[in-house]
């Protein structure tokens, strides 16, 4: 399971965590304008956008999980098993496979707006990259600084809904998650006042208690509300330094222990990596399941006129500052 979220201050941000019991050796990457990308049943785009994400570099094609581009365009792929439906090559409509759907987008595009009218002739076509990646069930978070989307293939075809919460985690699908908000329009981060009877004496015993009631467990309909309600009441500063603990602590209000989650027989599900780009400045910050200390990589600092990928492994051991 992962969680993405978009968060503005001064800056526009978006990031991820990547829930998974293991890693396909994903690495910082970043792309140049002059990378040549082609598409399976879609013509190539020579130039485009340059963008910076997280993704596995498979036969020289960045397989990007989540991504900002030089205009500030974001977007993430979530995993939505049991719901995503990829269809047949559709003649007339543009046909893009799943795997190319980040750099088709985030190539070209530099607003939502933009990226809402091109998907109503898109086609997510059911080719896998090859045998290795085979095609996987997602859906998408799609932000820049003043709106979101989330992207659907489901049998019906593509659907597309504003994301007002800014905030994409799992199943069920986007419009039921969103419904289940209703459930907790209650919550506050006020104390508590009561309206359960006139006859009985309540005491505010301790803070947070106007939201007891808020989701803890590791689902993605929980991690959804709690994401959405950590988010939505989010207060920090404006700097930079500000900006990204807020954005890190979001992702960590939803964060995967290793050992609460078992997939398989003693095989847990953690937080791999939590991402948080800054939109503006294309600075791509991350941390990893066991290094704490945030690593930041500058797509601005690349040749971002240059024709080949740029990758950065990630540095997985905890970084520790000794003060004496
Ligand atoms: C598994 C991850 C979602 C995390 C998650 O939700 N885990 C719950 C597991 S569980 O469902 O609970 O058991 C998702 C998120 C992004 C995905 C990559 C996107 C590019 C590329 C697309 C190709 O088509 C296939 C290979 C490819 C490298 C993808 C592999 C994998 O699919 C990634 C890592």
């Amino acid at each position: 399971m992962c969680t993405g979220a978009n968060y503005t201050t001064r800056d526009h941000y978006f990031g991820r965590n990547l829930d998974l019991e293991f890693s396909y050796n994903e690495t910082v990457t970043v792309t140049p304008r002059n990378f040549p990308f082609a598409f399976r049943r879609s013509e190539s785009l020579v130039t485009h956008h340059a963008m910076i994400g997280m993704a596995t570099i498979a036969d020289g094609y960045p397989l990007y999980y989540d991504a900002t581009n030089e205009q500030g365009l974001s977007m993430a792929g979530l995993n939505f098993p049991g719901n995503a439906v990829y269809h047949p090559e559709a003649p007339g409509r543009t046909n893009i496979t799943p795997f190319e759907f980040i750099p088709w987008i985030l190539g070209q595009f530099e607003t939502v707006g933009e990226v809402k009218s091109a998907l109503e002739t898109m086609n997510l076509v059911d080719i896998s990259f090859n045998e290795t990646f085979p095609l996987s069930p997602l859906h998408w978070i799609i932000s820049d600084r003043t709106e979101s989307i989330t992207v659907e293939s489901v049998a019906e075809g593509l659907r597309v809904y504003d994301n007002p919460v800014g905030v994409l985690t799992n199943n069920p699908p986007f419009d039921m998650q969103m419904f289940n908000l209703n459930n907790f329009m209650h919550l506050s981060k006020h104390p508590p006042e009561t309206h359960f009877s006139d006859e009985l004496e309540f005491d505010v015993y301790s803070r947070g208690m106007g939201a007891i009631g808020l989701p803890g467990d590791l689902s993605s309909a929980s991690r959804f509300v709690k994401a959405a309600f950590t988010k939505l009441n989010s207060v920090s500063g404006e700097t930079e330094s500000e900006s990204i603990s807020q954005f890190f602590q979001i992702l960590g209000s939803v964060a995967q222990q290793r050992g609460c989650v078992e997939v398989s027989p003693d095989e847990f599900e953690i937080t791999i990596y939590s991402s948080c780009c800054n939109t503006d400045t294309g600075v791509y910050y991350y941390t990893t399941y066991e290094n704490s200390r945030i690593t930041a990589v500058d797509m601005h600092r690349e040749d971002l006129d240059g024709r080949a990928l740029i990758d950065y492994p990630l540095i997985h051991e905890q970084q520790i500052l000794r003060q004496n």
